[in-house]
């Protein structure tokens, strides 16, 4: 028997970054649209845990037991008393160390399969429990649609969307790592008062609205500088999109993954056609949210 969950990827339109906490983390005011780029997890009932992948970016992930899926089938295992006997598959297509959360779609993915072949019945809460110990994007990965994140961003508020939004996505020729972006951000940062991070109204309204130009308007990313400071090239390909007419421009997460907003589909396409042509990238695609979150299918 076997059971198979699709997990979107994520764009944060408003990203604002606190100082550094004791524990390490961020303090964040993260807003997350779900996005319609998907991983496919399934799981299937084996004499041990295995893990295989495949997608573009199938040999960057890691196939042992740091993989995220792979944690949160032990994880669910280990609270309900049982083994991890299973055959993780993992369909890959969002970019890999991309700012726009694959491993923890994988991770959201393996625990809501894992759940459903066990049989296991953990309440939404516990699910989203364990998400929160894989790590801080993982709730949204389960939950999505749009949603704000507090605390280091796994504290989620769900957000009303008055409409459907249309993105470009350039893929960079490198990965960047999460944790030496923040640390970037840390370094720019030395001898500044950084601010408490609270969500802008005005986006919240944005997107409450289903408003292109409004949200264009309104998007933000605290970790933008440091991912540019890492990674100078990805300025050219903001410049390019720019320069083809997206609403706004701006880097997924913790990047490298640029993001372009368009008015509707047709100007998504455009936008595409002119990243391609421009050769500041190594992959680009469109898609649009939001979307639901992880889904048995
Ligand atoms: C930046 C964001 C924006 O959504 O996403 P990505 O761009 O990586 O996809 C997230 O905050 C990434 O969340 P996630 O990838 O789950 O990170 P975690 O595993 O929890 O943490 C990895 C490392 O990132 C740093 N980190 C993460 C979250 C946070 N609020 N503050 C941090 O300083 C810490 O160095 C931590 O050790
Ligand atoms: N299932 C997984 N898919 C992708 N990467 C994973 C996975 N599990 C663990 N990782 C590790 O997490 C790192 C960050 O990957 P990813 O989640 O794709 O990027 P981001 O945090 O930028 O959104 C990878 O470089 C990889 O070492």
């Amino acid at each position: 028997m076997s059971v198979t969950v699709r997990v979107p990827a994520k764009v944060n339109v408003q990203l604002a970054v606190g100082a550094a906490r004791p524990d390490g983390f961020h303090g964040l005011a993260n807003v997350f649209l779900a996005v319609g780029l998907y991983d496919e997890v399934t799981v299937t009932a084996a004499d041990e845990l295995r893990i295989t992948c495949t997608g573009p970016d199938a040999g960057q992930v890691p196939l042992d037991r740091t993989n995220l899926a792979a944690r949160a089938a032990l994880v669910l295992a280990g609270r309900y008393g049982r083994e991890a006997d299973v055959h993780l598959h993992i369909a890959k297509d969002i970019p890999v160390a991309g700012g726009m959360a694959g491993g923890s779609a994988d991770g959201a993915g393996a625990l809501l399969a894992c759940d459903a072949l066990w049989g296991t019945g953990a309440s939404r809460e516990e699910l989203l429990d364990i998400c929160a110990e894989l790590g801080s994007d993982v709730p949204f990965s389960l939950v999505g649609g749009a949603a704000l994140g507090t605390g280091r961003g796994e504290q989620l508020t769900e957000l009303e969307v008055g409409g459907t939004f249309h993105w470009v996505f350039a893929m960079a020729s490198r990965g960047l790592s999460t944790p030496a972006v923040f640390r970037e951000f840390d370094r720019l940062g030395e001898g500044r008062d950084i601010p408490e991070p609270v969500a802008s109204r005005d986006l919240l309204d944005a997107l409450a609205k289903g408003d292109a130009d409004a949200l264009a308007a309104t998007v933000s990313n605290d970790l933008q500088p440091a991912a540019l400071s890492l990674f100078p090239e990805l300025a050219d390909t903001l410049a390019a999109g720019r320069a083809a007419g997206a609403l706004a421009t701006l880097v997924s997460g913790s990047g490298p993954t640029t993001a372009f907003l368009a008015r509707d589909a047709e100007g998504a396409e455009a936008v595409a056609g002119a990243l391609r042509a421009s050769g500041t990238c190594r992959a680009v695609r469109t898609a649009s949210g939001p979307v639901p979150g992880a889904t048995v299918v």
